[in-house]
This record gives C-alpha cells, structure tokens and sequence, in this order.
C-alpha cells in the first residue's frame, strides 16, 4: 500500500491470515502461521517476520484493516494523493475474497466496495462545495496482453454458459487490445481501455461485478492461468473558493477555481507461487515477469 505526502514516501505491508477453509479441515490441514499477540508479527517454525499490521487469525480483527490501511488513502484522494493498494499472495491465500474483486451482493464485504462507501459517503458532504467526476476502468494483465474487463463491447454481448457450467459473456472479437503507453512526459497511460463515467455508488458497484465477471469466464477459457486485476477509480475536483461578497450582494473577487485529480488502483495480482514455479520453467518465468513489467507502472503513475 502506498501513499505519497508531499517528500514522504511511504510503502506499507499489512498480513491478512485467513482461517483454515472446509477443505483444509476436511483432510486435516493445521495453521502453519502463528500471530504474536500484541505486535504486528507472525511466526513460521522458529522464524519471525514483522509488519506494519497483522490482521485475521487471532490478529487484530479483519475489520480493522480497511480502517488503518485503506481509508487514510481513500481521504487522500480528496487531497489530490495518488494510491495503490496491492493483494500478493499464493492462489487460494484469499486475494480476491480479502479485495472484495469478485463482490456479490450480500457476501464478505472486502477493500473495494469499502473503499466505494467511503468515498461516496465523503462526497456526500463535499457536493456543496465541489464538483466531482468519477470514472472507472478495470483491466487484467496476463502475459503480455492487457485486457479490457469494460470493454461496452463485451458487457452489451450478453450471456453465454460455457463447457463448465460456468456463466460468461460473449466476446466481441476486432477490438485492438490495450496498449500501454508513456507519453513525452512520462505519464503512463492506457490506450483503448474504456473509462466508464459513473456518479453512484451503485454504478461503480455494477463495474465491478461486470468487469469480474468478464475476469472469470477469461480464466476459464485460459486453463486457469491467474491474472493481474486492476481496478481504477479516478477522481476529479473542481472546488470552487467562497467568494468574498461586496455590500450590493456581487462578488469582489473571481473565483478561485482549484481542480485535482487523483487515481486509486485496487490491485489482485495474480497467486504468487506461480512466479516460483516457473523458476522452473523459462518460458513461464518470462511470461510472469513480462506481465509484472507491464502492471509496475500502472501502480506507480
Ligand atoms: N479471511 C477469510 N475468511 C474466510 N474465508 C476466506 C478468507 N479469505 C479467503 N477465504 C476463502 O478462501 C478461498 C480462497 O480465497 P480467494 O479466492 O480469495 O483466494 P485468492 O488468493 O484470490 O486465489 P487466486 O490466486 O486463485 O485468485 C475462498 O473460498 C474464500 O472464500
């Protein structure tokens, strides 16, 4: 998780310990993750890693994560502070269930739908004196192609059940796929995703379903090869400066008009073993690397 304040740079890393799932119980497994209590430390064997919080599994409350990690960045939008919050860990660590990617209404709540409430919750009180724009995109890196999970194309093409029983859209094929660019200076942009323009949270909500929607059926058809999500929420501001008023009732001075824009991207990289496994295996070490490359300087810009 980063967030950058003027010169401070910071970087944090927050362990989120998930309980052992029916499976695991079912055969027998043990937590091989012990959290200290009382300090932001888990114990592996004999070996002890700290980090700046420890949350699940006897650490402090899961609750608690969204509060001290993400909603000072969510503030920070508003101050014109760009943020990224990352999900690394191995496949079924629980990335996607602790991100809340995969949201459906009445499950788990993760970050991002949090993140949603509390910055339309913010805005709400804001709307008097500011002008908002929201807009969201939702891309998947996997190998060197970058997927667009907005594309109108793909979410207007409707439902198809495929071999697994698994329900997807259709694809529309002839759209170029994204490209990522740096421009002259130095700002990364991606070009051909779409940015959808939403003004509620419901929208915004309704992005998220149908981009992962669209990320399911692709790692099904792709023999379940895992792939980077990146979801980005973008705002702008426009605020607007109280005039100072004269006695006839006309403003004395032009209004100071102060526009920010700042970028949050909600990051479910893909499961972190693959990245061992292909120590093994050249051509895949390649492909993950190639993809790590291409996600970097989206969550950095
Ligand atoms: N904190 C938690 N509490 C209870 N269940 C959890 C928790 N975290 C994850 N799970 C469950 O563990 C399983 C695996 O989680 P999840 O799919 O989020 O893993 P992942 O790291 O995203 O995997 P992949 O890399 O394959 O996408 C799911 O069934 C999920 O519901």
């Amino acid at each position: 998780m980063t967030m950058e304040h003027g010169e401070d740079c910071c970087v944090k890393v927050a362990v989120h310990a998930r309980p052992l799932i029916g499976d695991e119980k079912l055969q027998g497994c043990k937590d091989c993750v012990t959290v200290v209590p009382g300090k932001p430390q888990v114990q592996i064997g004999t070996h002890s890693f700290t980090f700046d919080h420890v949350y699940g599994s006897s650490g402090t409350p899961s609750t608690a994560m969204f509060d001290e990690c993400v909603a000072p960045l969510v503030e920070g939008l508003f101050q014109g502070y760009n943020a990224t919050v990352l999900a690394y860990g191995q496949t079924g660590s629980g990335k996607t269930y602790t991100m809340g990617t995969a949201c459906k209404e009445g499950t788990h709540v993760g970050i991002i739908p949090r993140a949603m409430a509390a910055l339309f919750d913010k805005i709400e009180k804001l709307k008097n004196q500011v002008d908002f724009q929201l807009r969201v995109s939702f891309i998947e890196i996997l190998k060197e192609e970058v997927r667009d999970l907005l594309d109108p194309a793909t979410v207007t093409a409707g439902k198809v059940e495929n071999g697994n029983g698994h329900t997807g859209k259709l694809s529309v094929p002839g759209k170029p796929p994204v490209q990522i660019r740096e421009g002259s200076n130095g700002v990364i942009t991606l070009s051909g995703s779409t940015e959808v323009h939403v003004t509620t949270q419901k929208e915004m909500t309704t992005c998220l379903e149908q981009g992962s929607l669209s990320r399911a059926t692709g790692s099904t058809n792709m023999n379940n090869q895992s792939s980077h999500a990146i979801f980005t929420i973008t705002l702008e501001q426009m605020r607007k400066a109280d005039p100072i008023m004269a006695s006839d009732g006309m403003p004395i001075e032009e209004m100071n008009d102060d526009y920010l824009c700042a970028k949050l991207h909600l990051v479910d990289l893909a499961g972190s073993e693959r990245a061992k496994r292909t120590g093994s295996d050249g051509l895949r070490f390649k492909e993950v690397f190639t993809s790590t490359e291409d996600f970097w300087p989206l969550a950095t810009s």
